[in-house]
This record gives C-alpha cells, structure tokens and sequence, in this order.
C-alpha cells in the first residue's frame, strides 16, 4: 500500500483554486521531489498532506498509522523569546530525552541541545528543523525546501545527510527543492508542479519531458536553467483543463 495516495486534490484559498487535480502517491522509502515555479503550489500540496489544508474536492489516503516529520520551508525564532533547542525539540508530543538526543546525533548537530534557538546559523537551524522532524521516528519525511539560505557546501551536507537517513531508517522523503542538480541526482521520482501535475517520472523521464524543459530550459541538461514560463498549454484552474 502507498503510504500517500493524492487522488484528484482541488484546494482553495478563498475563491483561488491554487491545486487542481493533483493525483500522485509516495511508496515507501522512496525519494521523490517537486519542483515548480514560485507559487505553484508546492508548499500548498504539503500542508494538504499532512492536513493543514482541507480538499476542495478529492482527497488524500493515508496508510494506517502513518508517522510523518515535517521541516517547514523556514521558521522565525523571535530573538526575545528564551528557548534552547533541547525544549523546542521536546515541545511537539514531549519527546523522550533519549529520542531527542539521538535525533539531534542523527541530524549530525549532537551538542546543541543547550543552546538558544535565536543564536543557530542557518545550517544549524535546519539540522534542528530535521531533528524535531527525526523525533518522531517518521515513515515519511516531508521536506519544504530545506535548504534555502545555505550556502552550497552547507546545502550538499545536507542532501547527503537526508540520503543516509533514508539508508538507515527506511522513511520515504517528499521534499521540494530549487535545486534541480541536486533534485535530478537523488530523486528517485520527481513530479513537476504548476497548480497542477505538468509531469512526473523519473528524473530522466522529466528532464526530457517537453512540460519540464517549457519551464526550466534545456540549458545543463535542463537543471541549472533558469525558471521560465513557457507553457504552450494554459493553466486555467478547473480540473477538466488541468487534466489536459
Ligand atoms: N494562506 C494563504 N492564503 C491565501 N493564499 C495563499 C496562502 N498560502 C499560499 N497562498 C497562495 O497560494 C499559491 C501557492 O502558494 P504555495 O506557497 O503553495 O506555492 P509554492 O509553490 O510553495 O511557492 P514558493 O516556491 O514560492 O515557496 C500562491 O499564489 C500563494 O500566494
């Protein structure tokens, strides 16, 4: 059984229909990534699945019992509000502290449990984001752009790192990511994201896919292309059109 299934997912914002159609599913331990414009719906389609957004129409199956962790794209800390880091990570269900430990281990960041969360770097940021979502020993991991504001070298570590903890624990990744050479190099399916599902397949598939190339160009292989759109088909938003 999928551990996700999206069948002909429709979501609103007030009158705005921003997903229309979206059917796609997550299997276990597999690593499958979005990409897609700004505004896509990208982020829209997370939070439906974890269900901080209802359906319009359609509707999202889930396999029994199943246990997701989630890194949100970005997370303000106000710098007046005195938190460490071992407390933000037990604050969700009161993580063990044994469990807190070791994801922070996991997370590759195992001595800041004492430290404020306002004073992390962004790389530390993210690595406490990752472990919070490692607290709960997830089936799947749901990652929103997880490195965006890190430099290259802290952006590769950290793709490294979510690889090995597939490896290791088996959890499937669901993450979004502007970083097409990265996406293109450990996704093992990547679906491509306009309001609704231009493509999908893998990476190879996508890359060469006409949907794909009319929105990142075919420059490098396509991955390295700027975001363009090109369309030749229209994206009004009624799931008819959308399933063209
Ligand atoms: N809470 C909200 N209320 C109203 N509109 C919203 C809300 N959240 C997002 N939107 C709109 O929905 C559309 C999709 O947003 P979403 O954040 O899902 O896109 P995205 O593909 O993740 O974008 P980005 O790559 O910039 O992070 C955008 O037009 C956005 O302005």
């Amino acid at each position: 059984m999928s551990l996700v299934d999206v069948k002909h997912l429709s979501v609103r914002y007030g009158a705005t229909e921003v997903l229309s159609d979206v059917s796609m599913t997550i299997e276990p331990g597999e690593i499958v990534t979005i990409v897609g414009p700004n505004g896509s719906g990208k982020t829209t389609l997370l939070r439906a699945i974890v269900g901080a957004i209802p359906a319009a129409t359609g509707r999202i199956v889930s396999s029994p019992g199943l246990v997701i962790g989630y890194v949100p794209q970005r997370l303000h800390v106000d710098p007046t509000l005195p938190i460490t880091v071992g407390r933000f990570l037990r604050l969700p269900g009161g993580a063990a502290q044994a469990d807190m430990a070791a994801a922070l281990e996991r997370a590759g960041v195992p001595d800041l449990a004492n430290r404020q969360m306002s004073q992390l770097s962004g790389g530390q940021l993210q690595r406490v984001l990752l472990a919070r979502a490692l607290v709960v020993k997830p089936a799947l991991l749901l990652l929103d752009e997880p490195t965006a504001g890190l430099d290259q070298p802290g952006s590769a570590a950290f793709y490294a790192l979510t690889e090995e903890i597939r490896r290791e624990t088996g959890c499937a990744i669901l993450m979004i990511s502007h970083e097409l050479h990265v996406v293109m190099a450990t996704s093992d399916r990547v679906i491509c994201l306009n309001r609704h599902v231009c493509c999908h397949g893998t990476p190879e598939h996508v890359s060469s896919a006409p949907e794909y190339r009319a929105l990142f160009g075919t420059g490098t292989g396509g991955a390295l292309a700027l975001y363009r759109h090109e369309h030749d088909h229209s994206h009004n938003t009624t799931a008819s059109e959308a399933a063209e």
